[in-house]
């Protein structure tokens, strides 16, 4: 493979500043000058022999020369059942890949990074920033956009304090789902009031719920007024529209606040920045 054929991406110099290439990834990067490291052939092998070493080959896990594969059947013993919420009669069924093989392939712990904060305060500028960065880095993250999941798993839903609830407690599950699935999941929404948030953060096992308050005043949000939206609230032509005449309770207690600095707001790439160095500091940018 000839590094000739290969560009660093636009936001090098980040992966750089911030010393993420581990001796595993910097095989990798000479290889591909700045490609993800997953792209990597080397890369994954790497991965399947950890994985290997990890584990062991043990019996049942994979495919035998003929496709037999002695793995648990679902149906051969009956299940235990249960009855969850409306769900009457269900069963639990074990994934024969563990969270911790997933963590490996990946080279990362499955995390919920919530962006929380008012229209305009630059939720999803720093859901972009942050996943772009994370995968110039050689992270998989996924955004959960508020306003994108409202076009479609949440299209049923208004912006009375009842949906909001119902808003965001889908999105946590959702955001459950991914985590699970070892990916690093940036969800970016308003979710104003916290007992909604406090609730998505008790569906999660502690260290892996990570708040992000966008701690911008309502004045900058409103002069910001990207869609226009402030605008037409305080025409009255929306009802109900946060921090406007609905309300905006701040986190007491999250993980990362983002600020400005004598007035000025940090810009896109140092917001990620923040988020990056609090993932790296806590272990989840590694298996
Ligand atoms: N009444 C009212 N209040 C606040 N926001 C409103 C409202 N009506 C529409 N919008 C637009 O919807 C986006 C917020 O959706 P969310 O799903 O993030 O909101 S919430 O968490 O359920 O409160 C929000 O997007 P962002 O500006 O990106 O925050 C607005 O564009
Ligand atoms: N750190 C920042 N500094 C300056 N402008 C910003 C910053 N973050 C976002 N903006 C601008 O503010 C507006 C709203 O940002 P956006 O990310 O859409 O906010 P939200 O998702 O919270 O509604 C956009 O025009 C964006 O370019």
């Amino acid at each position: 493979m000839s590094s000739i054929l290969f560009l660093p991406p636009a936001n090098y110099t980040v992966a750089v500043e911030l010393g993420f290439r581990d001796s595993r990834s910097k095989r990798c990067w000479s290889a591909g000058a700045g490609f993800p490291k997953r792209w990597c052939p080397r890369m994954r092998s790497i991965r399947a022999e950890t994985a290997a070493e990890t584990f062991g080959s043990r019996k049942g896990e994979s495919l035998g020369p003929n496709g037999e594969c002695d793995c648990d059947i679902p149906g051969r013993s009956a299940p235990a059942l249960s009855n969850v919420g409306n769900s009457t009669n269900i069963a639990w069924h074990e994934c024969p890949v563990g969270k911790l093989e997933r963590q490996i392939l990946l080279n990362q712990k499955g995390c919920v990074i919530w962006i929380t904060g008012l229209s305009g305060s630059g939720k999803s500028t720093l859901a972009s920033a942050l996943s772009r960065e994370l995968y110039a880095l050689g992270y998989l993250s996924y955004v959960l956009d508020g306003d994108n999941i409202r076009h479609g798993l949440n299209k049923d839903l208004c912006f009375k304090a009842q949906d909001r609830a119902e808003n965001i407690r889908r999105i946590g599950e959702v955001a459950k789902l991914f985590a699970d699935a070892g990916v690093i999941c940036i969800a970016s929404l308003i979710s104003p009031y916290r007992r909604d948030r406090d609730a998505c953060r008790a569906m999660l096992p502690e260290s892996i719920f990570i708040e992000v308050y966008m701690d911008i005043s309502l004045e900058v949000c409103e002069s910001r007024d990207a869609k226009g939206l402030y605008k037409l609230a305080r025409e009255g032509k929306i009802k109900g529209f946060t921090g406007v005449d609905d309300t905006y309770e701040p986190p007491l207690n999250c993980e990362i606040v983002i600020a400005p600095t004598d007035g000025e707001c940090p810009p896109p790439g140092a917001m990620a920045k923040q988020v990056i160095s609090y993932l790296n500091e806590n272990g989840f940018l590694k298996a």
